[in-house]
């Protein structure tokens, strides 16, 4: 169908009540497999790359990096039937959020949540002008991704302040919104239930009126965590987002779904998987395969839960 301004795919979302999952990527078999469920399902597509994926694929030169990317998803967006968007996850550098607008990105996100209130008004306000101005959306963060723990004042230091996110909203005029509400990154999110703040959430939908974004949204799959630790590896205690509560999450106002643990867990049980039954292979395309098709059923699997297929 066609290469698209990410804030399309999110409107659309936000108006529907439904979610998107943005999948994290730094290779193009991450990508293919990707693309494979997603066209399946028949679902828009957001792909991102973190800064260091973009250091990765320029072999450190961040505009040949993010050249890499536009090149790739952009060609390939051309020849599907499905609208696909490129985004730039956590930028915080100013030179690789310059690279990715310049080469062409759909969207940017200026991460600057680790700083004051006001330094990240300022920060974000300064971005979106520019970005606004290449015609590429962007996406902002307040409050810090680190789980709610039993302390409850800690929750408050670290979780959306819902005023605050009204008036950064207003002031910064960002197009879609990543209020931390309890989740973290990677495998290890929580300890005991996963617990996540509905209520803030639902203010903030209220409050901003934009599409909302959800990081370290992964579910970690016991499915897969098992398979690759069938087979030598050790992710003990590892726990994410669990379906249900992220259908909840969909419900009161998310729209794009972070995604990138998940697939790194699905990929490398299929590669030790396949690798400990076929000791003589050594062509890469046959070892991913299995890897890739792991990936592609998470993402399957994703577009379910989130309820974006045959949203195109
Ligand atoms: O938020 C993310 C990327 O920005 C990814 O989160 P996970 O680590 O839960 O996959
Ligand atoms: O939010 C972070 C993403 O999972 C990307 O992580 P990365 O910096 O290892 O590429
Ligand atoms: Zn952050
Ligand atoms: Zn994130």
């Amino acid at each position: 169908m066609a290469y698209v301004d990410t804030k399309d795919i999110l409107d659309k979302a936000s108006e529907g009540y439904y979610g998107v999952a943005a999948f994290n990527i730094n290779n193009m078999e991450f990508f293919h497999a990707i693309l494979e469920g997603a066209l399946e399902k028949k679902s828009p597509l957001i792909i991102e790359t973190s800064e260091g994926a973009i250091k990765y694929a320029g072999m450190n030169d961040p505009y040949r990096g993010a050249r890499f990317f536009v090149n790739m998803i952009k060609d390939m967006a051309n020849t599907v039937d499905i609208p696909i968007a490129l985004h730039l996850d956590h930028g915080n550098n100013f030179d690789i959020i310059m690279a990715a607008i310049k080469a062409g990105y759909s969207s940017v996100m200026i991460d600057a949540s680790h700083e004051v209130f006001e330094e990240n008004m300022r920060i974000t306000k300064d971005i979106v002008r520019i970005a606004h101005a290449a015609g590429v959306s962007v996406e902002a963060e307040l409050g810090q991704l680190s789980g709610i723990e039993d302390n409850v004042e800690a929750a408050e230091n670290v979780l959306v302040n819902v005023d605050e996110a009204k008036e950064f909203c207003e002031t910064t005029e960002v197009d879609f919104f990543a209020p931390a509400i309890g989740t973290s990154h990677g495998a290890f999110k929580f300890k005991g239930e996963a617990k996540l703040d509905y209520d803030r959430l639902k203010k903030v939908k209220e409050v901003t009126g934009k599409p909302l974004v959800l990081h370290g949204a992964s579910s970690v799959v016991q499915e897969y965590v098992k398979i690759a630790e069938e087979y030598g590896a050790d992710f003990g205690g590892s726990k994410g987002v669990p379906a249900d509560v992220l259908k909840q999450t969909v419900e009161y106002g998310i729209n794009k779904v972070n995604t990138d643990t998940d697939l790194r867990i699905a990929y490398v049980a299929g590669l030790r998987e396949f690798l400990a039954h076929d000791a003589k292979q050594f062509d890469p395309r046959k070892y991913q395969r299995k890897a890739m098709d792991y990936v592609k059923k998470v993402v399957m699997e994703r577009i379910d839960i989130l309820g974006s297929a045959n949203k195109i």
